[in-house]
């Protein structure tokens, strides 16, 4: 059986179609990928690590943090701080920008992410990821709080980890989407999803439910007439799952469609949401673009959105076209 191929090996084959290319976003993605084969170690070893639980401490979110965002955060920042293919970077768990220490290289790339997505499944064993956005930096200067705020559609390259029962990483360089299975074997990433698509039409939507009493009118409606199933408007059953893990849900609608939605909620219409911008929506919206989906927040297309702050909430409605679409026709109604 001809082997799988590599991470690596398939980076570097996408590369050569791009003249005068360095290198230098090969090397900076097998570095993320190696920090993500140490978090999955982390995250694996569960309550023998004694990691699990909360941390005494709260991010700029105002959430409590669980000990393991802290971790995976270090492991994130130790393991790109000092490869020279950095100018800066922004974690969900850090305040401010982090800067390239002094003695170190400065590189071309920006890279955001979300070192613990679903963190709150962990200390119930429940599939949780890492998310990550590579944008374009300037190479050699440290990088300031402007050169973040560029739109989604700026991204070099979008990925999403998933530490479930196998782990697995799905990634686009703005050509369709790829998955890559971590061989325990050889502690490899290798190719086993190639061009992945999302159907575009699909009878299952995320939500949680119990937030509905604070949506807007569309989402209302939408979701009703979801629930009312072949006897309403949609002449047809729809399922439902909420994993509370947004890589989770990306992952089950690049597999068999759907739609998630996190809609903005009147309770704190202020905060614009809850999830992040820069390190969830827009990485995961290039992603699921990419595999012919769509990514709104209702009334404007996530990757269109010009960023204010590197902490940005917005509401995030993602997944199957035509059901998309549906959602945001309903806002335009209203
Ligand atoms: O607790 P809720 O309201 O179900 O929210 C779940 C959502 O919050 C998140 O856990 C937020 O991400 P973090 O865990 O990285 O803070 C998403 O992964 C998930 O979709
Ligand atoms: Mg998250
Ligand atoms: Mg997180």
């Amino acid at each position: 059986m001809k082997p799988h191929i590599s991470l690596t090996q398939f980076i570097i084959d996408q590369q050569r179609s791009i003249p005068n290319a360095s290198g230098d976003f090969t090397m900076l993605l097998s570095d993320i990928a190696s920090a993500c084969k140490r978090i999955a170690h982390a995250v694996s070893r569960g309550a023998m690590s004694g990691q699990l639980g909360s941390a005494e401490s709260e991010n700029v979110q105002g959430e409590t943090q669980k000990q393991l965002d802290i971790i995976t955060n270090d492991i994130m920042v130790d393991a790109l701080e000092w490869t020279g293919h950095l100018s800066g970077m922004v974690s969900e768990e850090i305040d401010e920008p982090i800067v390239i220490p002094e003695h170190f290289p400065k590189g071309k790339y920006l890279a955001l992410f979300d070192p613990l997505d679903g963190s709150s499944n962990i200390d119930i064993n429940l599939t949780v990821g890492t998310i990550f956005s590579i944008l374009k930096g300037r190479e050699g200067c440290n990088a300031s709080l402007e050169d973040f705020l560029q739109s989604g559609s700026q991204q070099v390259c979008a990925g999403f980890v998933l530490y479930g029962p196998s782990t697995l990483m799905i990634l686009t360089t703005g050509h369709g989407v790829n998955g890559f299975t971590l061989d325990p074997d050889i502690g490899e990433f290798v190719l086993t999803h190639r061009n992945m698509t999302i159907p575009e039409d699909s009878q299952e939507f995320a939500i949680n439910m119990s937030n509905q009493r604070f949506w807007e009118a569309p989402v209302q409606r939408y979701i009703d007439e979801c629930m009312q199933g072949r006897q309403g408007p949609r002449g047809k059953d729809f399922n439902m799952r909420w994993v509370a893990s947004m890589v989770a849900e990306a992952y089950r609608i690049l597999t068999r469609g759907g739609i998630f939605l996190y809609p903005l909620d009147q309770r704190q219409p202020d905060k614009g949401g809850k999830l992040r911008l820069m390190y969830e929506a827009n990485p995961i919206g290039f992603i699921i673009e990419q595999a012919g989906g769509l990514c709104s927040t209702g009334r404007q297309r996530i990757l269109d959105i010009q960023p204010d702050g590197i902490h940005q909430r917005v509401p995030v409605i993602l997944g199957s076209k035509s059901e998309v679409e549906r959602v945001v026709d309903y806002h335009q109604q209203t």
